[in-house]
């Protein structure tokens, strides 16, 4: 199954205290980005790679990885508008949208991935869930959730491109936010899969995760 990968850059990554765009933050000896976008240049299968930036950025991030197979795409204010820039690159008939912050991740993901891809338009990596969740208005537990039926959504999502683009036209035209892009066929009342994920695909998001 080929595919094309957006690889989202363009946040601020503010989140982890650094001065500076975490997908530049060095993890023995490589950059987060570097070592994302190695897996995604490992897989043949991969025919196109959509890599998101701010737009003064594009220069530094183009100065580390060199491929035919990348273009730049220039994000926007949200995850949710960066997607919708990349989500014009693409010219597969699959696409895999990843956290650039998601640098742990393995290959056989990718796999699992695609093997779903070819039975199903939407699916994406997800881990049971491993603390309980309830649900807190104004300082007090309102709802404890049933936890075996809780899961973690993580990156890669996984669509044929026309389902995909049709779910992002459809939130962005009723101004709907969302915080992944499954939530955009499930706003479409369409089926999403479940692949499962891995517990090390972890986002880089606090001063901890660093
Ligand atoms: N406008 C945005 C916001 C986020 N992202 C990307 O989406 C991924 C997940 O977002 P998040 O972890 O929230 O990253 P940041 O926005 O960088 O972090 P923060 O919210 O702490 O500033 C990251 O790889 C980030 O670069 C993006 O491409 N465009
Ligand atoms: C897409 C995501 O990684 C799934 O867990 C997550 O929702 C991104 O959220 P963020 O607000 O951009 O950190």
């Amino acid at each position: 199954m080929n595919y094309s990968a957006i690889i989202l850059c363009a946040g601020a990554g503010k989140r982890t205290g650094l001065s500076y765009n975490k997908m530049f933050y060095n993890i023995d000896g490589q950059t987060v980005y570097e070592k994302t976008m190695h897996v995604f240049l490992s897989d043949p299968r991969c025919k196109q790679i959509i890599v998101v930036t701010k737009k003064e950025e594009q220069d530094e991030f183009e100065k580390i990885i060199a491929s035919s197979r990348i273009v730049f795409v220039e994000g926007g204010t949200e995850r949710q508008d960066s997607v919708t820039n990349g989500l014009q690159a693409v010219n597969q008939d699959y696409v895999m949208i990843h956290d650039g912050a998601r640098c742990f991740i393995k290959s056989d993901l990718l796999d699992r991935l695609c093997k779903s891809l070819e039975e199903h338009d939407a699916c994406l990596a997800m881990v049971p869930s491993i603390d309980t969740v309830k649900r807190v208005v104004d300082g007090k537990v309102v709802e404890t959730f049933k936890r075996s039926e809780l899961y973690n959504a993580q990156t890669p999502q996984a669509f044929k491109t026309s389902l995909i683009r049709k779910a992002y036209d459809y939130v962005n035209e009723h101004h709907l936010t969302v915080t992944d892009d499954a939530s955009c066929v499930e706003a479409l009342n369409e089926d999403v899969y479940v692949v499962l994920g891995d517990y090390d695909n972890k986002k880089i998001t606090t001063p901890q995760d660093l």
